[in-house]
């Protein structure tokens, strides 16, 4: 297993950001979400110094989908990023943080009417806008209460990303943004001409996710500069900012070989500004959306190991005490994981097992066919790399409470958000 960040082993047990993962399963008992403060925080330092925040004006969003408890959106603050929220809970949240509302990029290809309103009473800096449908009603409401709100078109690029089905996002047959072939977004800039109450200021567009591959981006900077290109000579409006989307891929095994942020950041701007001069625009500033390549590696999942089934010459299963509510990806994208036990870590990997989840479904399944040391239940097991749309897609299925989430830091452990009682889970029922 890879250690990330601020893991290390000292006396065979696995310590993240100086706290030993015994204590802390102790402490919080399993399972439990641990995010390691200092590689988030690091993580959001090298896309500010290489994606050229302060010599540039280019902007880091951080993507909340991936993981946006209240302390995180405090992280990205001081951090000086930007956040792209996607719903009103997201918003809600990121203001009840306090997150400073004009950094923050409104996503979304069907806000409804009383999120609308929500993003335009906050203030929040940019709504991307993904529809006409979307275009109309923000008009309508800035109309009704005399404000101008800048806002981004979504545009659908017609690349194809290398990645799963799932969570493509940039091809021709996609529900998100305006399309180029049938001059979707030509009719919402002609809009424009009547609508006095929102300016457009840039384009966004998103390819994909878990994406590895440069060129992908190199192919989505080429469409975007052409088009702010063909816009200022069509309409003679100029684009002041390019978002790019998210997507940067991240380790998660060893079939996994991401890029340093730092060589991402450069090559997006190499890129940038190599097509810019060959077709002759100014530079726009650009924008990234970073979700999983923040949080991802900074996070992982500690478990109990319960029953362990051994079928002769066919498969052990190990169960632990949590599964696909706290970590859907392995049974919705067949993502893959790594894992130890936290008290072995010394020992050999010399056995074979299968990783199953406690859920009343076979395709609960975490890990299959991985190598680890012996293990006994009772011991605690860890998964890597659950920190980006792990606790955000948590579910509460067969009625199993969502894990607690602790973030340590400098040999400190804090709760970040407490674990879910079975009382909370019934809270919103009716009793009758
Ligand atoms: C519009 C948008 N921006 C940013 C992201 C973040 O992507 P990632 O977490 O892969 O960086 C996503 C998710 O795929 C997205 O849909
Ligand atoms: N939730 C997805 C990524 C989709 C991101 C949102 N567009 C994942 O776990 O990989």
């Amino acid at each position: 297993m890879k250690l990330h960040g601020s893991m290390y082993v000292k006396e065979d047990t696995l310590h993240i950001g100086g706290v030993s993962c015994v204590e802390l399963s102790k402490k919080y008992s399993t399972p439990l979400y641990v995010l390691d403060e200092k590689l988030v925080r690091e993580n959001c330092r090298e896309y500010i110094k290489h994606f050229k925040v302060n010599e540039n004006n280019n902007k880091v969003a951080y993507a909340g989908k991936a993981f946006l408890p209240l302390y995180m959106c405090k992280i990205i603050s001081e951090e000086n990023l930007y956040l792209d929220v996607v719903s009103g809970g997201e918003l809600y949240t990121a203001n009840k943080a306090k997150f400073p509302m004009e950094r923050i990029l409104f996503h979304g290809n069907n806000k409804t009417l009383d999120e609308i309103k929500m993003g335009i009473e906050l203030g929040v800096g940019i709504f991307v806008v993904d529809n006409l449908y979307e275009l109309e009603l923000i008009e309508k409401i800035c109309k009704e209460k005399n404000k101008v709100q800048k806002i981004y078109f979504r545009i659908t690029p017609g690349i194809e990303a290398h990645t799963h089905d799932y969570i493509k996002t940039g091809q021709v047959d996609s529900k998100f943004g305006f399309g180029l072939i049938n001059k979707e977004l030509y009719n919402a800039i002609e809009k424009l001409y009547r609508y006095k109450n929102v300016e457009l200021v840039g384009l966004h567009a998103h390819i994909g996710s878990q994406i590895f591959d440069v060129k992908a981006y190199m192919e989505e900077v080429e469409v975007m500069m052409k088009l702010v290109k063909e816009i200022q000579e069509k309409y003679n409006i100029y684009l002041k900012e390019i978002d790019l989307g998210g997507g940067i891929g991240v380790y998660y095994t060893k079939e996994d070989n991401p890029k340093p942020i730092k060589e991402f950041c450069e090559a997006i701007i190499k890129m940038a500004q190599k097509v810019c001069e060959r077709i002759g625009i100014n530079l726009p500033k650009l924008v990234i959306e970073p979700g999983r390549s923040i949080v991802a590696n900074a996070g992982s999942t500690l478990y109990t190991i319960g029953s362990i089934k051994d079928i002769k010459d066919v498969r052990t299963y190990v169960s632990i005490d949590g599964g696909m509510t706290d970590n859907i990806r392995p049974s919705l994208y067949h993502a893959r994981y790594e894992c130890s036990i936290v008290n072995k870590m010394n020992d050999k990997e010399l056995n074979k097992v299968t990783v199953a989840g406690k859920c009343c479904e076979s395709g609960d399944i975490l890990i299959t066919n991985t190598k680890i040391m012996d293990i006994k239940s009772d011991d605690i097991l860890i998964t890597t790399s659950t920190g980006a749309y792990g606790y955000s897609m948590a579910s509460n299925y067969n009625k199993i409470p969502k894990p607690a989430v602790v973030s340590v830091m400098n040999g400190k452990d804090i709760l970040i958000c407490k674990r879910q009682s079975y009382e909370d889970m019934i809270n919103l029922e009716l009793n009758f």
